[in-house]
């Protein structure tokens, strides 16, 4: 499983002092752009930037992954400065798709920091997790064809490989744990 977190920042939040639903979308995309690059992978293409940075010289294929489903379900509120636990896992890789699972987490240690005392060593709620949501994000490996066209291709052996040490089991369901 891998782990990264997240600080809601004031921007996130909405009239009501809580995150606002759309935020978890770009905090999913981050998340698995962390997992991307913690197996050694680009998230951009080297061929992709090459080719952006030096006006389409690049004779190599450009890989790239467009998104075709998100989703998220939401347990429990974030507010500001909660720093939320994000878990990724790959639930499905397909023959030219991944599926990824999320799940947002927050400790009682960061809404004890909204005012409450801090737990001491000694309190088990200082390790608790609270669950506050769960998504899915699926990217399809396309090959960027000239006038930016989207055509999917199969996931590369090697990126596959890699992809398949986070692959789990578990169910990313709207259902608390
Ligand atoms: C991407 C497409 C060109 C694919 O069209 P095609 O007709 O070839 O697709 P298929 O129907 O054959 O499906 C291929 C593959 O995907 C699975 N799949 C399709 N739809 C879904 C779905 N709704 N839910 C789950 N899975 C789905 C299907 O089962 C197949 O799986 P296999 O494994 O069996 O092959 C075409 O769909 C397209 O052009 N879509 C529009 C894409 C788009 O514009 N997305 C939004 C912007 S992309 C984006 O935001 C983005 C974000 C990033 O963070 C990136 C990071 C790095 C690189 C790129 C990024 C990026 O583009």
């Amino acid at each position: 499983m891998f782990r990264t977190q997240r600080r809601i920042e004031f921007r996130d939040t909405d009239a009501a002092g809580i995150a606002h639903f759309s935020v978890f979308f770009p905090m999913m995309e981050v998340a698995e752009h962390d997992l991307i690059r913690s197996l050694g992978l680009s998230v951009l293409s080297e061929a992709t930037r090459d080719r952006e940075n030096r006006g389409g010289d690049n004779p190599g294929p450009q890989v790239t992954w467009p998104r075709v489903a998100a989703t998220c379900d939401y347990q429990s509120v974030a507010r500001f400065e909660d720093l939320l636990n994000i878990d990724v896992t790959v639930l499905k890789l397909g023959s030219s798709s991944v599926q990824y699972g999320f799940r947002f987490t927050r400790s009682d240690e960061s809404a004890s920091s909204r005012g409450g005392s801090r737990p001491g060593p000694l309190d088990a709620s200082a390790d608790r997790e609270i669950s506050v949501a769960t998504g899915t994000l699926t990217a399809v490996c396309c090959e960027l064809l000239p006038q930016g066209v989207l055509q999917k291709t199969s996931i590369p052996e090697s990126v596959r490989n890699l992809l398949a040490k986070h692959l789990s089991k578990q169910t990313f369901s709207a259902d608390p744990a």
